[in-house]
């Protein structure tokens, strides 16, 4: 759809259209339609950024905790979101061996213990290697550098899935 079709959304069409963008997370969509009319698809993305950016620690926390872990059990069992399906296959974590999904679950798992919420990485922009690479790597973070980090791939991975809803300014004037 283009952005216009987006602006004349009623909040139920909006919802249902952006609910996911920010995984299992349609409060953001929610909050950020009332600030139509959009100007683009960068300017939905900023009040999304804005939204969640204004959030204490403890809502950005939460929109990290309703991410699935990467090659976790909601992948081995089907219950990914359709985005991350697509998302965690891209990045190649549905075709990973025995040896690198228990890498996978134990490195997870020494993170979460750590920060307490899940590590959180745009699997659509990064190969297998970099991802073990960077959650070897963000370990070792503090804790306050590494929930802002965490919530920056939020953003990416936001912006990822709004291109997939909406089309680019220049398609829209063709
Ligand atoms: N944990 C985590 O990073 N999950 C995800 N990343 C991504 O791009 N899609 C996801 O579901």
């Amino acid at each position: 759809m283009d952005i216009n079709q987006v602006n004349a959304l009623t909040y139920e069409g909006f919802v249902h259209f952006f609910g996911n963008v920010v995984e299992k997370c349609p409060l953001v969509s929610a909050a950020v339609w009332s600030s139509r009319p959009f100007k683009d698809i960068s300017d939905i993305e900023a009040h999304i950024s804005d939204f969640i950016n204004s959030l204490p620690d403890s809502g950005k926390e939460g929109i990290l905790r309703c991410h699935p872990d990467l090659a976790g059990r909601d992948l081995q069992s089907g219950t990914l979101t359709r985005e991350s399906t697509e998302e965690q296959g891209q990045a190649g974590m549905t075709t990973l061996d025995s040896a690198e999904r228990l890498l996978m679950y134990r490195l997870n798992s020494e993170y979460k213990e750590r920060f307490g919420f899940p590590f959180v990485i745009c699997a659509r922009l990064n190969s297998k290697a970099e991802i073990v690479r960077q959650l070897s790597q963000r370990l070792k973070n503090e804790r306050a550098a590494e929930l802002e980090h965490a919530i920056q791939e939020v953003t990416k991975i936001c912006s990822l899935r709004l291109n997939s809803i909406v089309l680019p300014d220049i398609q829209t004037k063709l």
